[in-house]
């Protein structure tokens, strides 16, 4: 909070006039004056540093109306560690908010006004379908894509959003914690640091100069998240990563409100704390600007941040072709999309043009994209066209922002992003809510902020290589509208399976031997996928082939290491984890379990049928067995496989 208030050697003690409205504190005041008196002489630091404070905060409180929460305050001596925790909590509110509480108080009451009139947040714009890059897997021009963002990579800085506790997913840990496929049991956090890790690798080997480069991997908790993040990292080594190239940043929640006069709201359990929630993902802006780390990342070198969130296992398949688009392009922003089913819980990249003619390609959250489009002529709102989706791409959620310029803008504005705010009304009056709301940001409206001549951009790419998150709840996941995706754990979990399958096939290629005049297959034939059900879910079961991101993180990494005429069926699992594993003329009928060193260089070839790996049906209400498989319907019975370790270096052609 800003403080208009005296400074502490003018005031005026003994005076608690202006604390009439609220006479409980008044009579608390008394006290803190006494104090006053006698610490003036003894200690003038602890008068400046800890009771004056305490008094300009309870000041600019009722100054913004909002002496009720001194109205259950008890007599002086009673509660006083909970009084003076509740400045502590006021003083917290007040630092963690851009230009302070005050000021949020004021935005929300001018929101919750605008929120009541129903005004149109987008009054004066017209939504248009924008055009960005859209890029086809394996394609010449993403193979090109692919190896510039592999060599931009190393001036790269990866930021995860992690606060969130995920509601609609309904699970009791932390998200990253979850695995994000069962085959192997890697969660989300282990599979984005390796996949961070295998970036550095393939960037610095691309290098001329010699490069030592670690990049830097920030996640943003919250306190639902915090020390479950920490101790997930410490109890397994950091994954793999160097405990210095990890930061964790918390974001602080936000005050709750009561009512359209934005009166603060008191935690129903304790009168004397005020009830606070998540502020939003957009809180990741002004977190990074307040820590520093962006000029430092400037000073070393790095030209790129790039953000993404907790559950998508897909992510980092669509990484190195977006970031080769940024760098291409020369895109300040770049957000990444897919194409969106109507209706679908994502945002949509929409073209904003004003009546003044200024024009912008932002994100239109899902819940406000259709009422959007009614205002602006499109009778159905939000509606699928003839390519069976959306014409507004949809926006995942993963940004790219050079750095430069970024710090630049968040120079002017600190990192405060646009907010909103959504209370839930009791009635068409408008005048009480059902619970309390808050303010909120998204980060993905920072470009809103922007000048014209900023460049920005996105990049399309298909669902099925870059979008898989895991966000609902098995019976939420079940009730999507049919064709919509599911974006729960087992939709999640077949996803990657499915990418994987369909990368393979992408290496399958005809070719023809001159001297033996004969087409050859080149490539991995991969068996049609089974349907099945879990958790009422009916999904596509490929084959579970799960690879490293050390093994391949580009297209051009699986082709290398994807030999002739390979095939897997269907009901067949296979695990790559080794750097240097090659396959050729390989037929795997059954479970495959490759670990290798980075030294080892292993060829698989041959027959390998056993009785494999089957899936399961459970039921998620049977609590027999762990969340983490109730929230997927299935599990994994292991029959037989076959495992082949190296643990020397060396070259192995193992025979089946
Ligand atoms: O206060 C918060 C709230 C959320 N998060 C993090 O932000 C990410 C996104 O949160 P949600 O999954 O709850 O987000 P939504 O599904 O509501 O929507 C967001 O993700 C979608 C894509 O997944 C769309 O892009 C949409 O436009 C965007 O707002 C998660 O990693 C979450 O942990 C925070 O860090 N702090």
């Amino acid at each position: 909070m800003v403080s208009t208030w005296e400074k502490p050697s003018q005031l005026s003690i003994g005076d608690d006039s202006w604390a009439s409205a609220a006479p409980n504190l008044q009579k608390n005041l008394r006290w803190f004056y006494i104090l006053i008196r006698f610490f003036e002489s003894s200690s003038q630091a602890f008068l400046n540093q800890i009771i004056v404070p305490k008094i300009e905060l309870a000041k600019e409180l009722l100054h913004e109306g909002q002496s009720h929460l001194f109205s259950h305050w008890a007599e002086p001596g009673v509660d006083d560690e909970k009084k003076k925790n509740f400045f502590d909590q006021v003083a917290l509110l007040n630092t963690n908010y851009p230009g302070g509480l005050a000021t949020y108080i004021q935005n929300a009451r001018r929101l919750l006004a605008d929120s009541k009139s129903g005004k149109n947040p987008f009054e004066g714009f017209t939504p248009s379908v924008p055009s960005g890059e859209v890029l086809n897997f394996g394609d010449d021009n993403f193979v090109m894509l692919e190896k510039d963002g592999v060599k931009e990579a190393r001036k790269a800085a990866f930021v995860l959003v992690a606060g969130g506790l995920g509601e609609r997913l309904g699970y009791k840990g932390i998200k990253v914690a979850l695995p994000c496929e069962t085959t192997t049991g890697t969660c989300f956090l282990q599979h984005y640091i390796e996949c961070i890790l295998a970036l550095q690798e393939a960037s610095c080997k691309l290098s001329r100069d010699i490069c030592h480069a670690e990049i830097p991997f920030v996640i943003m908790t919250s306190d639902d998240t915090h020390i479950p993040t920490l101790h997930l990292l410490e109890s397994h080594s950091y994954f793999g990563m160097k405990p210095g190239q990890v930061k964790l940043l918390k974001q602080e929640k936000v005050a709750c409100l009561d009512d359209n006069d934005a009166r603060i709201a008191s935690d129903p359990n304790d009168k004397y704390k005020i009830q606070t929630k998540p502020h939003g993902h957009g809180d990741v802006h002004a977190l990074l600007y307040n820590s520093g780390l962006l000029n430092e990342w400037l000073d070393a070198g790095l030209k790129w941040v790039l953000f993404f969130q907790d559950t998508n296992g897909l992510l980092f398949k669509a990484i190195p072709a977006s970031l080769g688009v940024s760098a291409t392009k020369g895109y300040h922003v770049n957000s990444l999309a897919v194409p969106r089913k109507a209706k679908e819980a994502i945002g949509g990249i929409t073209k904003l043009t004003h009546e003044d003619g200024r024009t912008m390609v932002i994100n239109v959250e899902y819940n406000q994209l259709d009422p959007l489009l009614r205002a602006n002529g499109h009778i159905d709102g939000d509606i699928n066209c003839e390519t069976g989706y959306s014409p507004f791409p949809g926006n995942i959620n993963q940004l790219i922002l050079e750095l430069g310029p970024y710090i630049e803008e968040l120079k002017k504005t600190h990192g405060a992003i646009a907010e909103f705010v959504n209370p839930k009304y009791k009635d068409s009056s408008k005048t009480s809510f059902k619970s309390s709301t808050r303010l909120e940001c998204m980060m993905q409206d920072y470009p809103k902020t922007l000048p014209s001549t900023a460049r920005v951009g996105f990049t399309v790419m298909d669902a099925w290589l870059a979008y898989a998150p895991v966000k609902n709840n098995p019976e939420d996941a079940a009730k999507v509208p049919k064709g919509n995706p599911f974006h729960s754990a087992t939709s999640g979990e077949m996803a990657i399976y499915r990418a994987n399958n369909l990368i393979l096939r992408k290496t399958q290629k005809f070719y023809l031997n001159l001297e033996l005049f004969f087409f050859f297959k080149a490539g991995v034939h991969i068996s049609d996928p089974a349907t099945a059900v879990f958790n009422n879910q009916e999904v596509e079961v490929w084959p579970r082939i799960v690879w490293k991101p050390k093994w391949a993180i580009t297209f051009s990494d699986v082709k290398e290491k994807v030999k002739e005429r390979c095939s897997v069926s269907q009901r067949s699992a296979m695990v790559i984890n080794g750097k240097n594993i090659y396959m050729e003329e390989l037929s795997l009928d059954g479970a495959l379990i490759v670990n290798a060193m980075n030294e080892a260089e292993v060829k698989l070839t041959g027959s390998i049928p056993n009785k494999g790996w089957v899936l399961k049906v459970i039921d998620y209400k049977d609590s027999s067995h762990p969340e983490e498989s109730r929230i997927r319907g299935f599990v994994i019975e292991k029959l037989e496989q076959l495992e082949l370790n190296y643990n020397e270096p060396g070259k192995f052609y193992p025979q089946s």
